[in-house]
């Protein structure tokens, strides 16, 4: 049971933190590490994690632990260059992974049946890193954004037929959990690079996928446990509302506890904030509400399928080009040495505007279309029904309203400063969204999480600190030249 002990100024904890995703677990460690112990976690589900998050799949007798989050360690390396901090976790705490690699290892399809197409997919590659590297070049040149549409157009990318578009759409959608035409150019580069790409400070372009049978959480869970107590967690708890002033916060569940705190730190996702599932009092600053809303979520759905047996490719990955762009595209068997053996188990990937359109059907009618692909991939096998099949709604679920976020080309880098701005001194907000460098990625959250924490650590020492600067309106630089 969470311990409320009052704080100087009469409040019932110095710190909330509102969810107990990688940035909540992560910003308490921090304050903890800085001699905080005053703090109260406050997670609606029945678990920490967030959206690492893992589930049971398969028929009785033939289950597997398999991950409807986050998956992937994305870059890898150990040398001289800065190391993911979620592959740091992942060695301490033995999780279980196998390297993935499309680039090695894929089979093409298209609505005719295998394919191969693999030359144009590996274009599409090039075409992608093309396209990186000219945004680049505009950020030195201070050039405007643009979409990553008009980015490939300009190094001369432009798909128009089923396996070009499958092919771009591993390189992008896949990663982005939008279209390119959706997504900025220069902050879907410099995501890419900070990330993957090591002559430009990333971990590098390995990744490796978790298939730990106590699901990838354990390494975030195992870590809490390190420091957390009982008290300082809550569990099952919804939070409804949130006050705030210059002196403190309150914070008010679904079932009406109220609690007040010296300072609120919010990890909600960016989908949570923007559809206002959680309220606030007074009404957040435009400024604020501005930035939530310029930043765009995406969401990433993995369809699982388990048959009695395999009958598909012996590759990692398996790219299917519709005439359809996006529908039903990036396949990957389980049933594979490295992974799960025998499992039976298959799944595809659908991302962005598609999720949102599966996500308002009804599971037969996915299950329906998703098995005529199959069986378009395989004209001359007799596929049966699967045996278990099972996808998670991401974008309706109101504790997350999507998988992760993505930089549109209309939010200038302001905007971003403002997400992550302090509000009235005492609210906080921190998670995947609010990291420039790794929005998206489980490594943002781990890095806002832990800057919050030291900074609201200090904020605390300091005994009070006027929080993370905003912009007040941001302004257009080049105004339309309209006359009325
Ligand atoms: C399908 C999918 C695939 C992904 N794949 C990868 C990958 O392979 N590699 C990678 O690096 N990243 C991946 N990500 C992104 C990564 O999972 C996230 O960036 C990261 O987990 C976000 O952590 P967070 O702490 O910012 O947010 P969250 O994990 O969302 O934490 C916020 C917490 O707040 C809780 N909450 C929400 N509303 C309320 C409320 N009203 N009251 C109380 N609690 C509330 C939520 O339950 C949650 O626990 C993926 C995400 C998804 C969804």
């Amino acid at each position: 049971a969470p311990l409320l002990r009052r704080t100087p100024t009469g409040h019932d904890v110095q710190v909330l933190i509102l969810g107990g995703g990688v940035s909540g677990i992560i910003a308490a460690r921090s304050l903890h590490q800085k001699g905080i112990q005053n703090f109260l976690i406050v997670e609606a589900r029945e678990e920490l994690g967030g959206r690492m998050r893992s589930f049971t799949f398969g028929a009785p007798g033939r289950q597997v632990t398999l991950e409807i989050g986050c998956n992937w360690i994305q870059g890898t390396q150990l040398d001289d260059g800065p190391i993911n901090p979620i592959f740091d976790l992942a060695r301490k705490h033995n999780l279980s992974a196998t390297p993935t690699d499309g680039h090695e290892s894929m089979t093409t399809f298209d609505d005719g049946g295998s394919v191969d197409y693999l030359d144009i997919f590996y274009k599409a590659g090039d075409a992608y890193i093309n396209g990186t590297i000219a945004a680049g070049a505009r950020v030195n040149k201070t050039l405007v954004d643009t979409t990553a549409r008009t980015g490939s157009s300009l190094v001369g990318w432009k798909p128009m037929t089923p396996h070009e578009m499958a092919s771009e759409y591993y390189h992008f959608d896949w990663e982005y959990a939008q279209t390119p035409e959706q997504s900025s150019w220069i902050a879907s580069s410099w995501g890419n690079n900070y990330t993957y790409e090591v002559t430009q400070g990333g971990f590098s372009d390995s990744n490796l996928m978790s298939i730990d049978q106590r699901g990838f959480k354990h390494i975030i869970q195992a870590e809490a446990a390190e420091f957390l107590t009982d008290e300082q967690v809550m569990l099952n708890a919804t939070v409804k509302s949130i006050k705030y002033s210059k002196i403190g916060a309150s914070v008010t569940l679904v079932d009406g506890t109220t609690m007040t705190a010296d300072y609120v730190i919010s990890t909600f996702s960016l989908g949570v904030l923007q559809q206002d599932d959680v309220v606030f009092e007074p009404a957040l600053p435009e400024w604020k509400v501005e930035a939530i809303q310029s930043m765009t979520m995406g969401t990433y759905t993995k369809i699982f399928l388990q048959f009695p047996e395999k009958f598909w490719f012996d590759t990692q990955f398996a790219l299917y080009a519709d005439k359809e762009r996006g529908r039903y595209p990036i396949w990957q068997g389980m049933d594979l040495e490295g992974f799960f053996p025998g499992s039976g188990v298959i799944f595809v990937t659908v991302t962005g505007d598609y999720s949102e359109r599966i996500e308002a059907l009804e599971d037969d009618q996915v299950q329906d279309e998703v098995m005529g692909v199959l069986r378009s991939m395989y004209p001359n096998v007799t596929i049966p029904d699967p045996v278990a099949f099972h996808f998670n709604r991401w974008h309706t679920d109101p504790l997350y309203r999507g998988s992760y976020s993505n930089w549109p080309p209309s939010l200038f880098v302001d905007h971003h400063t403002n997400l992550r701005a302090t509000v009235e001194e005492r609210l906080w907000f921190t998670g995947e969204a609010t990291s420039q460098k790794y929005f998206g990625f489980l490594h943002g959250a781990y890095y806002e999480g832990e800057a919050t924490g030291d900074t609201v650590a200090k904020c605390i020492q300091d005994q009070g600190c006027a929080g993370r600067p905003h912009v007040e309106e941001i302004k257009n630089a080049r105004p339309y030249g309209l006359k009325p």
